[in-house]
């Protein structure tokens, strides 16, 4: 089976927020999205809420419930108390941590496993009492899959942001594809499933989707909500889910 689209709704809320108008709608694009196919949608909170809004999760994990009870809902962020708290009342079925720091413009690397497992065993603890599937933000490097797997995930989330910058340089594309494929079947190997994301887009997609065809979910927003300014929300995930295999 291709690798499930979640479609990550940052990008949208960022729009809306240069007015206090509720326009564009996050659940409303959002509802688009899944009604054209999409697997599932994805905010990444951020504690300056630049981006996504704390209160913008009720309304996403109601829309999912409501109309597309097969959708999962991906929340993704750094594990302070408040975001803990945030993704236990409102129930995602996937948390995804990444490190990053507040004042971090995106997200632009994974976690050293080993350096910062004191951190990452009691949260992934937690989060799976609590019946959560976890995934962890992972730079491409297989030797650090043995102690991804040792903090108690399910999955890691390949950070694709080094393969979606060579979009100019076919070689240098080549180079980081090997590298994350190579990540990808040490994190098998080690019994985690593997995601990917960040700055993926229709013309990168198939490639990546050829060197790891058991990616089991991506999770796309700049350049997505891009597309849907050209093409339109439904026709734009048309084009990445043909793109993804679908
Ligand atoms: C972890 C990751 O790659 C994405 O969640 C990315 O950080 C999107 O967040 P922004 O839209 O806030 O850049
Ligand atoms: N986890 C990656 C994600 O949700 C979206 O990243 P991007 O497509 O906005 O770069």
């Amino acid at each position: 089976m291709p690798a499930k689209l979640s479609v990550n709704v940052n990008a949208i809320a960022m729009l809306r927020n240069r007015r206090d108008l509720p326009w564009p709608s996050v659940t409303g694009l959002g509802r688009i999205a899944l009604a054209a196919g999409a697997h599932g949608l994805t905010v990444h909170p951020r504690p300056d809420q630049r981006h996504i809004r704390f209160s913008d999760v009720p309304e996403i994990r109601a829309l999912i419930d409501d109309e597309f009870p097969k959708a999962e809902f991906n929340i993704e962020g750094y594990p302070t108390e408040d975001f803990l708290e945030l993704v236990e009342k409102h129930q995602p079925e996937q948390v995804t941590l990444v490190p990053d720091d507040p004042s971090q413009a995106t997200s632009d690397h994974g976690w050293d496993f080993a350096g910062q497992a004191g951190l990452l065993k009691p949260v992934v603890a937690r989060l799976k009492k609590g019946g959560f599937r976890v995934s962890l933000f992972s730079d491409a490097e297989p030797a650090g899959m043995s102690a991804a797997r040792d903090t108690g995930a399910d999955r890691i989330e390949l950070f694709t942001g080094p393969y979606g910058a060579c979009f100019d340089d076919k070689a240098k594309a080549a180079r980081e594809l090997e590298k994350l494929a190579k990540t990808a079947e040490a994190a098998l190997a080690a019994g985690l499933a593997v995601n990917a994301g960040h700055d993926l887009v229709v013309d990168n997609l198939p490639q990546l989707m050829k060197h790891i065809p058991t990616l089991a979910e991506v999770s796309i927003g700049h350049g997505l909500t891009a597309d849907a300014l050209e093409h339109g929300m439904a026709g734009t995930i048309r084009r990445y889910l043909k793109a993804c295999g679908w």
